[in-house]
């Protein structure tokens, strides 16, 4: 049976009873030195969608923009739902955004992208609360400079940052000398539990990781939920003021995302009958934000960080363009700006293909029969853009390998082939936030300082490529020169 339906699918290498492909998905991730050059290898050899069995399940992976888009975006409704691995379902219960499927995930879905226009993500209230993050943040490195300069350790600088503005978003706090510590202590538990993740802990059930790794399955267990309880604290308290009547909402211009919705519930509220907006709903949805938008953003600022010093050129040029838009540095550079800012938004766009996080995207599964490239894929098959190969795809971004944001000034067509966010009806909902955090964080750092490498230059190598996610070099420290 396998046989026949591997013959209906997109080509890939043949597949052994049971296992699948397993035992040639090893041998080429460790003789190719990663999971992406493992797969553009696939796509070297089968093309842009190819098939590989994660034990008895085929998996389509599709590699280049074109195909994505037609599958993803003209057939959006068909690839809904998320393939969950056994362990995210445990740890969400089917609620929250990113690993629930079906009406409740909707609606919260639907519900966070109102809820961040209302309170001004991708506009200038937003512009506000990041603008004013990076002045504490620059506040605080400017206390520590000797001559001008700081030595900065840029992954906690930039955690912090992110880790604020999100924080800021969802709950009304930022992280200030007070309350920091311990979101760190947090922010360190979360990265050696992401580290931990393989493509095994994603297939596999959670009786079996409990059985076969269970020091690992209870830290990953025990860090998600000790996460969920610390952002869902400060919720909880205002919800006891809320019912007690010390606090009343602001519906008309809810300051933050909960507030928002506190406003929804008490809509619910008024109109009676079941409503999906629960606290422990809540729980999970700013849970998700709050994870989903931290890692991510981080992680492509240090990896465009790191490459950025490794190409002095291209921070001449940013700076070049960032100055004669800001009169001079006369005043920060602003989301407006970004119309002009033509080689500022390539290098941005350079280092999220590069950065681009994730080495294995998340699934879909899609749920109605539908043709794929001349290829019949049955509903119930599992498919994803796999956004890490598709940014190396050597036959649409030439010498991928390298950094060069000028690819992006010689054809600007190439600028929507670059999908960070993902495609499709699961895409990224924080993409405007994200968007602007980076704009707004890379530009006027580097007005603000001669940015330059303390010691060895870093490596801009995946440090995990044997993992689900990338991790730049993370222990750079890099010069910042007040100019
Ligand atoms: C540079 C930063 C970011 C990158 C590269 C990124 C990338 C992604 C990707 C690739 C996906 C999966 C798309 C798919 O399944 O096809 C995703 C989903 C998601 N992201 Fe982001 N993200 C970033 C920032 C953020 C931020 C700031 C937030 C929150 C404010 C966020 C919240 C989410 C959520 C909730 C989902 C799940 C959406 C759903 O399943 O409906 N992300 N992101």
């Amino acid at each position: 049976r396998q046989y026949q339906k591997a013959k209906k699918l997109p080509p890939g290498p043949v597949s052994l009873p049971l296992i699948g492909n397993i035992p040639q998905l090893v041998y080429y991730i460790w003789r190719e030195k990663g999971v992406v050059p493992a797969f553009d290898l696939f796509r070297q050899i089968y093309g842009d969608v190819f098939t590989i069995w994660l034990g008895p399940i085929p998996h389509v992976s599709i590699c280049d923009y074109d195909t994505s888009q037609e599958v993803f975006v003209k057939n959006g409704s068909r690839l809904i739902d998320r393939f969950l691995p056994p362990v995210f379902l445990h740890l969400s219960n089917n609620l929250g955004l990113v690993s629930a499927n079906g009406e409740v995930w909707a609606e919260m879905r639907r519900f966070t992208l109102l809820a961040f226009r209302n309170i001004g993500v991708g506009r200038d209230s937003m512009e506000e609360r990041i603008l004013e993050e990076l002045d504490a943040r620059c506040e605080e490195i400017d206390a520590d400079a000797v001559n001008g300069k700081t030595v900065v350790q840029t992954s906690d600088f930039f955690d912090l940052a992110v880790g604020s503005i999100i924080n800021n978003t969802l709950i009304g706090k930022r992280f200030n000398a007070h309350n920091k510590d311990e979101f760190m202590k947090l922010k360190k538990m979360m990265d050696s539990a992401s580290d931990l993740f393989t493509i095994f802990d994603l297939t596999a059930p959670v009786w079996m990781l409990k059985i076969l790794v269970p020091k690992r399955c209870e830290r990953i267990l025990g860090v998600q939920e000790e996460i969920l309880n610390f952002v869902s604290r400060e919720a909880n308290e205002r919800y006891e003021q809320l019912k007690s009547g010390e606090y009343t909402v602001n519906a008309e211009n809810p300051h933050d995302f909960v507030e928002a919705y506190f406003a929804k519930m008490e809509e619910e509220k008024r109109h009676g009958g079941p409503t999906p907006y629960t606290m422990k709903c809540l729980k999970h949805v700013i849970g998700d934000l709050w994870l989903a938008g931290q890692d991510t953003t981080t992680t492509t600022l240090v990896s465009g960080f790191n490459q950025l010093v490794n190409h002095p050129e291209v921070i001449r040029k940013c700076r070049e363009e960032i100055l004669r838009i800001t009169e001079n540095g006369s005043r920060p550079l602003q989301l407006k700006d970004r119309a002009e800012s033509h080689y500022l938004n390539a290098t941005i766009t350079e280092i999220q293909r590069h950065a681009s996080i994730l080495n294995v995207n998340f699934w879909r599964l899609i749920n109605e029969p539908t043709n794929v490239k001349g290829y019949e894929i049955d509903s119930g098959t599992v498919m994803t853009a796999q956004l890490g190969a598709l940014h190396v795809n050597n036959d649409i971004f030439k010498n991928a390998d390298k950094f060069y944001p000028e690819r992006f000034i010689e054809n600007g067509k190439l600028l929507n082939q670059v999908i960070p966010f993902g495609i499709g009806k699961r895409s990224c909902v924080g993409e405007n936030l994200a968007r602007s955090e980076l704009y707004l964080l890379t530009g006027n750092l580097l007005l603000r300082y001669n940015i330059r490498p303390h010691g060895s230059l870093p490596s801009t190598a995946d440090q995990l490529p044997y993992s689900a996610g990338k991790m730049p070099d993370k222990n750079v420290h890099l010069e910042f020169v007040k100019l």
